[in-house]
């Protein structure tokens, strides 16, 4: 099974670190000193268990790689549909292109059935670059759990976490599915196939809807921000217009606001990855995180105040930053 994996960057290379060291056939796609770094001295992980550092075989030119198996994406959401033409060497007829990225993915209405099948989404796929580049057929989707950090050029830092859960657009438990899943579960990474992974990309996605542009407006950190009478409100109001559009969509929560509220509250002193990004001066993933779920709530009709005025206060931080078009 040939695995590539474009964006080996944190999560990537967290991925690609446990695969290689399983023995799998796995190659990285990456750019710059962290590629160059890799290449000459292998992709070094650091866990909380120890350290190893493992040979790999990367490049930033998906020609010197071929059509694979599997192509895994764990680059930021804006950073895909630009990149979908120089994917194309690694897709070959049988190919699963797994979406590896925080946010409403860009295939959300393949197979979803009902009235809104086939809806495409402007805010995560504009000009439907990824589904025309890659089809709809070809997706897998996954909600990643891990936390890392690209701490130096060849260097990731797992902090937490092992989960990447999978699962087919039309929730089958599909061959396809269940080999990555097993070639997961063989690096020891927890790959659970689910039936219903749109309900587990809104849990998701109701924290990183709401925490990552808290966070980037007040510089709190999570258990500040979900703890301060004010911006919990702000992100209870948040989360609780995107449950009425989710479920609009036949999303089932197995939890209520504020229990996810308080998970979050109990991860600690975290600077949420847009803080992060803010901070280092890289684009921020509003598009994907917030933006979309601006846009689902137009489609399905459902008024989302406290989602526009967060968006509209971090689209200006994030642009008087230089950080967004
Ligand atoms: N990091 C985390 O803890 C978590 C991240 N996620 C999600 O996972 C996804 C990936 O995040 P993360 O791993 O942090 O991101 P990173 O930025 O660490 O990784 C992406 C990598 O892709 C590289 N890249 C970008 N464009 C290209 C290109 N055209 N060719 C080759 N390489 C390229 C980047 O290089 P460069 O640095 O030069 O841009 C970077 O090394 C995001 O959607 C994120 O929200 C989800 C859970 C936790
Ligand atoms: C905020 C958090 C921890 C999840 O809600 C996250 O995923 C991020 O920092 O991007």
């Amino acid at each position: 099974m040939k695995i590539c994996i474009f964006g080996a960057g944190a999560i990537g290379g967290y991925m690609g670190a446990k695969l290689a060291q399983a023995g799998a056939d796995v190659s990285l796609v990456a750019r710059g000193p962290h590629l160059a770094a890799m290449k000459e001295n292998g992709l070094r992980l650091i866990e909380e268990e120890g350290e190893v550092t493992v040979p790999v075989t990367a490049s930033d030119n998906a020609a010197d790689l071929g059509p694979q198996d599997y192509v895994i994406v764990t680059l930021k959401a804006h950073s895909v549909p630009p990149v979908v033409d120089k994917m194309q060497p690694l897709i070959g007829e049988n190919t699963t292109i797994v979406s590896g990225v925080n946010g409403v993915p860009w295939w959300y209405f393949h197979k979803i059935g009902g009235d809104y099948e086939g809806t495409r989404l402007h805010s995560v796929d504009p000009g439907d670059a990824q589904w025309n580049g890659f089809g709809p057929d070809r997706v897998l989707g996954c909600v990643v759990y891990p936390a890392a950090e690209v701490i130096e050029p060849g260097v990731v830092k797992h902090i937490e976490g092992n989960r990447f859960s999978l699962g087919e657009p039309d929730g089958s438990k599909s061959d396809r599915a269940m080999a990555l899943s097993k070639a997961l579960a063989s690096a020891g990474l927890k790959a659970p196939v689910r039936p219903k992974l749109r309900d587990e990309i809104w849990v998701k996605l109701w924290g990183n809807l709401s925490f990552n542009p808290i966070s980037a407006l007040t510089h709190a950190t999570l258990d500040v921000l979900c703890t301060d009478g004010g911006t919990r409100a702000v992100a209870r109001n948040m989360m609780l217009e995107a449950q009425e559009i989710a479920e609009k969509l036949g999303v089932k929560f197995p939890i209520d606001v504020d229990r996810r509220i308080d998970g979050g509250a109990a991860v600690g002193a975290h600077r949420t990855s847009m803080l992060q990004d803010l901070d280092m001066g890289r684009p921020m993933e509003i598009d994907a995180l917030v933006g979309s779920v601006q846009e689902l709530g137009r489609v399905t009709g459902t008024p989302t105040p406290t989602i526009d005025t967060v968006l509209a206060l971090v689209q200006l931080r994030a642009r008087v930053a230089g950080l967004y078009g």
